[in-house]
């Protein structure tokens, strides 16, 4: 009975042990299989972040930019362009790029937009920064080119101590960097430094006549001064600087409400508006001889770096001399969009400038630059973007009036 007792006793220790043994086997591989779980759902949110970074990356590598030319370390420059964003400033971007340099873009956005310069964002050439020049930059450039103002009489005439806040501290901060980085800089001036003129045409060697107390002192004495905080920068600094004096311009990305006279043109000749013809006296010789020279933006563009890189620090005209009545561009304007506008005629506003056809022997020689786009071309290429501009507009259900230039009063907003 002994025996027997203790074989159970026996029996029952070696359960036990099996038992026990079972048992931490069960608890081990139950941990094991709770640690896969929880391994193998690290890895899935791993593998699917994975997924996702590979689908960033291979929709950025595969997001159509323009051709981009590469160009070595030593030719590559680090271009800022003030006002990047605008009408010019945007075309001004797409050259540089496509020329293979690396572009920054600085704009405030108030007449510049970002949808001139979407199409290279997210390239690695490429750096768009909202600022306001009337706040100092801090960045490493080799080449500034300045243009961030206003440009259209109704726009500049908007909010004038802003304007001339922009072209004076703005320049001044632009002028700043350019000495601090050892940077060249260009600066967009205009025709408008020779006002109302009493010479015709005007060449480079002209001062000017410009009302420092007008309507429009806000730009001309604005960009005065710009040129002159230039050349003391460069007798005093030793900056490098470069000053275009710009003609009327025209061509695709002018804002909608730009106001100036081509822009309003399309834009009522495809509205079928009238065709705001402004005029100081409506007698029938004024009607048939007030002429307007306008210049295609590509042209300026190229006028623009060719300058940038050549070795004349003195002012250089950049514009079309070739004279067009405005009734001329009004009625091909008209034929161009297929349109019935009337034209109708307005009072013309104070200190509106007679007449204006810039000399560019200078340019011509030193250069080698000279306007090469035909207005007819230089006219149907804005029109087609203007007709895509309405069209965007009105899927967007906003139907945009083009501005009745100078015709603005009352008190304009100031910061
Ligand atoms: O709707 C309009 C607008 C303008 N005009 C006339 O067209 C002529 C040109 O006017 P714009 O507004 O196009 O341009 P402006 O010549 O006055 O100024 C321009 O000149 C040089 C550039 O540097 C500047 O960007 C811009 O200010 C003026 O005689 C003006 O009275 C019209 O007849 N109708």
């Amino acid at each position: 009975m002994k025996r027997l007792l203790w074989l159970i006793a026996g029996l029952n220790r070696r359960m036990m042990k099996l038992l026990f043994a079972l048992a931490l086997i069960a608890y081990i591989a139950c941990k094991c299989t709770h640690l896969s779980i929880q391994e193998q759902g690290k890895m899935k949110i791993e593998q699917r972040i994975d997924e996702v970074r590979l689908c960033v990356l291979s929709h950025s590598f595969s997001q159509k930019y323009p051709p981009v030319k590469f160009l070595s370390e030593k030719d590559r420059k680090r271009i800022l362009i003030t006002g990047g964003a605008g009408f010019v400033g945007s075309h001004l971007t797409d050259k540089l790029m496509m020329d293979g340099h690396e572009v920054t873009v600085v704009d405030n956005f108030f007449t510049g937009r970002k949808r001139n310069v979407e199409h290279w964002i997210g390239h690695e050439n490429f750096e768009l920064i909202n600022h306001d020049v009337v706040e100092p930059l801090y960045i490493e450039v080799d080449q500034i080119y300045h243009l961030a103002s206003p440009a259209s009489p109704p726009n500049y005439m908007y909010n004038p101590i802003k304007t001339l806040k922009t072209n004076t501290i703005g320049t001044l901060n632009m002028l700043g960097l350019a000495k601090r980085v050892g940077a060249r800089l260009l600066l967009a001036s205009t025709s408008e430094v020779y006002g109302d003129p009493e010479v015709h045409p005007q060449n480079e060697e002209y001062w000017g006549h410009v009302n420092p107390i007008g309507p429009r002192a806000c730009y001309d004495e604005g960009k005065r001064v710009a040129e002159t905080m230039c050349y003391a920068y460069m007798k005093q600094e030793g900056v490098e600087v470069r000053v275009a004096r710009i003609f009327n311009t025209f061509g695709s990305r002018m804002h909608m409400n730009d106001g100036r006279v081509v822009s309003n043109f399309i834009l009522q000749a495809l509205q079928g508006e009238p065709l705001t013809f402004q005029l100081r006296n409506f007698s029938f010789v004024q009607i048939q001889t007030t002429a307007l020279c306008e210049l295609f933006s590509s042209d300026l563009v190229n006028g623009l770096v060719l300058l940038m890189n050549s070795n004349i620090s003195s002012p250089v005209n950049l514009g079309n001399p070739e004279e067009h009545t405005i009734l001329e561009f009004a009625r091909l304007i008209k034929s161009l969009v297929v349109s019935r506008s009337q034209i109708q005629f307005l009072p013309e506003a104070q200190d509106d400038p007679q007449r204006r056809r810039p000399d560019i022997r200078k340019a011509k020689m030193m250069l080698g630059w000279e306007p090469v786009v035909p207005l007819e071309e230089g006219l149907n290429k804005t029109i087609q973007y203007f007709s895509r501009e309405l069209e965007h507009q009105a899927n967007n259900q906003y139907i945009p009036k083009p501005k009745a230039a100078r015709m603005k009063k009352g008190r304009p907003r100031h910061n």
